[in-house]
């Protein structure tokens, strides 16, 4: 069924429904992850995220089940969603308006992403018309789409990490073997770290930040495995389940990265068994940026450092998650590190 929805019905699901939270907290949706489908979001993600590289962290139930809207009023979620849109407004405009006033334009070692945002608003080449809202709702995506996702999977891993400890053992083996002798492994390293890889792969099976990706809506009526789907249906697909289905994975619940050694299943959207990042036009256009934080990241943590759970924690780490759009772990891993060099 999710090979239907993301790839021969693609094109048809790859509208957004209409989320409350992501249009107060969005502009509008001005940016690119809710926005609808058409020539603003294609603009968005060519000419921006493919040129430089979610009250979207908290899970409201009434954008996955609109029938429920009145729990939206009842628990204030409405209420909030305005009042952290005000904080992200008033520190957006203030970053805008200082990279406006910046004095020196002519040194492009110094540009950032702001930058560059701001000298597309004068591109006449765009065929959309970039303003400041647009600007800030690129910019709360890239800081929620881009942070919460990469930090949810480091956490997640290093729990698994400290739950196994022959794989910890084999992957700092890895590392340390090939960063022998640097202070820090770099970019250039990763390259040759195919465990690493694998356990990258595994965190994501295990504990997607998105197990429900974001939901889509179908532009028109069409038919899904025999059954009719009107024209604006809200589909929600499992990314978590699919990625534990025992008719497809072996020991599903086990945390074995060894399977993806030697194996072509990949995050990249063409195994409809295992898409952590979604498939089909809406994939994630982060995940490589996403990727690479993370397994440098995960690479330094392992490489300078042993990790050790606290006295009073020894022996229990509670993998519980937390309802969410994006899933974190329920209670924070605190662990101590123990200095290797
Ligand atoms: C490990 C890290 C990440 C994971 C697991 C992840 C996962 C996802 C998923 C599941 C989706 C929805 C795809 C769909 O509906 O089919 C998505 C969309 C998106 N992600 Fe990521 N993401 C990650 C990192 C990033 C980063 C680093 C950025 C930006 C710098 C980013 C920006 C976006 C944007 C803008 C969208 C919306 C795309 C659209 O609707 O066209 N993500 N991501």
């Amino acid at each position: 069924m999710a090979r239907e929805i993301m790839k021969t019905h693609d094109l048809n699901f790859a509208n957004r429904p209409h989320l409350k939270g992501a249009h107060i907290m969005l502009y509008g949706n001005k940016d690119m992850a809710f926005a609808a489908y058409g020539e603003h979001w294609r603009q968005m993600r060519k000419e921006l995220i493919e040129e430089s590289t979610v009250l979207l962290s908290c899970f409201n139930l009434v954008d996955y089940f609109p029938s429920l809207g009145w729990l939206s009023s009842l628990f204030g979620l409405d209420e909030r969603a305005k009042r952290i849109f005000m904080k992200w407004d008033g520190v957006l405009s203030q970053m805008i308006q200082q990279h406006t006033n910046k004095k020196d334009r002519s040194n492009q070692k110094d540009e950032d992403f702001v930058d560059v945002l701001l000298s597309l608003k004068k591109d006449p080449n765009l065929g959309t018309n970039l303003n400041n809202e647009h600007i800030k709702a690129l910019l709360v995506d890239m800081f929620t789409a881009g942070t919460d996702t990469s930090y949810i999977v480091l956490e997640w891993g290093m729990a698994e990490l400290i739950r196994n400890p022959n794989v910890m053992k084999k992957l700092q083996d890895e590392v340390k073997g090939i960063a022998s002798g640097k202070s820090m492994v770099n970019e250039h390293d990763l390259s040759e770290m195919h465990f690493l890889k694998a356990v990258i792969k595994e965190i994501l099976r295990l504990h997607p930040p998105g197990p429900l990706l974001l939901p889509r809506e179908s532009i028109d009526g069409c038919q899904l495995e025999g059954y009719e789907i009107p024209k604006k249906t809200r589909v929600i697909i499992n990314c978590w389940a699919i990625a534990r289905d025992p008719k497809v994975w072996e020991k599903p619940d086990e945390f074995i990265p060894e399977r993806f050694l030697n194996n072509p299943i990949d995050f990249k959207g063409q195994n409809y068994e295992y898409f952590p990042f979604g498939a089909g036009r809406r994939i994630c256009p982060g995940m490589q940026f996403g990727v690479s934080t993370v397994e440098l990241t995960l690479a330094n943590l392992v490489y300078r450092f042993d990790w050790l759970l606290p006295d009073a924690l020894v022996g229990d780490i509670n993998m519980a998650e937390s309802p969410g759009i994006t899933m974190k772990m329920m209670n924070n891993l605190h662990l101590v590190p123990k200095s290797c060099f």
